[in-house]
Order: structure tokens, then sequence, then C-alpha cells
């Protein structure tokens, strides 16, 4: 994963929305933990691993990959919001679970860890359990890459609709 160059973009797309919506001066931390939470959801609920009362099948691959990514979107932003963009060595792994349910409940949980601290290694923890899902879910660290480019160009249009 080539992360200088992700968050490079990121923080471009960042700018970008913050200037559009006068946000300069906000504390946006919070606001991006709860998106973050939220889009965590939205993918539960395209993956249906939770719904054992359901024989309805999961969505498109890519339909979970585009999830994925905007996940993706708000953690490099909140790494942003930290200043750890210059951090080069996320190497390593966290040890994830073996099911999908078990692993969307850890990265909940990685997430509130983060937030309560706004540490450096609490971060690489929630980098490294995200990706963990994202293997669980059968993507290469370039499908992530490659859907992650496609969605910040889809995000710059969407912000020149007035969206
Ligand atoms: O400061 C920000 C704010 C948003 N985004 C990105 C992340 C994500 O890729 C997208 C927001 O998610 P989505 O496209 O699902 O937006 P939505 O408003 O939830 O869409 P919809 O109303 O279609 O569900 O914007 C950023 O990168 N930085």
């Amino acid at each position: 994963m080539n992360y200088k160059k992700l968050f490079a973009m990121q923080k471009e797309l960042d700018h970008h929305i913050e200037t559009k919506h006068q946000l300069q001066n906000e504390n946006l931390f919070d606001r991006k933990v709860l998106a973050l939470l939220v889009e965590l959801g939205e993918l539960a609920n395209e993956t249906r691993c939770f719904k054992f009362w359901s024989l309805k099948p999961l969505s498109a691959r890519e339909t979970i990959l585009e999830e994925f990514v905007d996940g993706v979107h708000f953690i490099l932003s909140l790494g942003l919001e930290c200043a750890f963009e210059q951090e080069s060595d996320f190497i390593g792994h966290t040890n994830g679970k073996q099911s999908l349910n078990e692993q969307f409940l850890f990265v909940f949980e990685k997430i509130n860890q983060f937030r309560n601290s706004k540490e450096i290694k609490d971060f690489k923890e929630l980098v490294h359990a995200y990706l963990h899902l994202g293997d669980l879910l059968g993507f290469t660290a370039e499908d992530i890459e490659n859907a992650y480019i496609d969605k910040n160009e889809v995000n710059y249009e969407r912000q020149q609709q007035g969206y």
C-alpha cells in the first residue's frame, strides 16, 4: 500500500471539501469518527454477514469494495487530523479475527480506542484491523488502492455537482 500517495490524495480532497464548505476553522475529528462508524455499518450491511434471519445474498463485490474505500477515506482523513501523514512504517499487523462478524466488531473497537487516545499506535492498529477486514472480504492491496483512486475522483465530481 502506497500510504504516502494515499495520504497526499486524501489531503487534497479534504482541503477541497473544507474550503468549499468553509470549515477550515472547525474541529472535524469527531464528525469524521462518526462518519467512519456509519460507513463501517453500511459496509457490514452490504456484506449481510450478521443477517442470520435472511437468505438474501450479499451485494455485488464492486458495491462492497466501494463501501470499503469510503472507510479508507475517513481513516486517512483522521490520520491527517493527527498529522500522521509523514509516518511511513505501517508494516505489521494486528491479530485479526477469523469471522467477518467478529472482525467488524473488532474494527468498531479499534475506532473508539483511537478516538480516545489519538495515538499513532492506535491509529496503526486501526489501519491493520481495517486491512484485515479487507482481506477477509477478498480484497488485495491493489484492489483497494485502485478503488480508492476511483472513489476519490467521484468525490470531487460530487462536490462539483453541489452535492
Ligand atoms: O472530509 C471529507 C468528507 C468526505 N469524504 C469522502 C469519504 C467518502 O468517500 C465520501 C462520503 O461517503 P459517501 O459517498 O457514502 O457519502 P454519503 O453522503 O454518505 O452518500 P449517500 O448520501 O449517497 O449515502 O466522501 C472525504 O474524503 N473527506
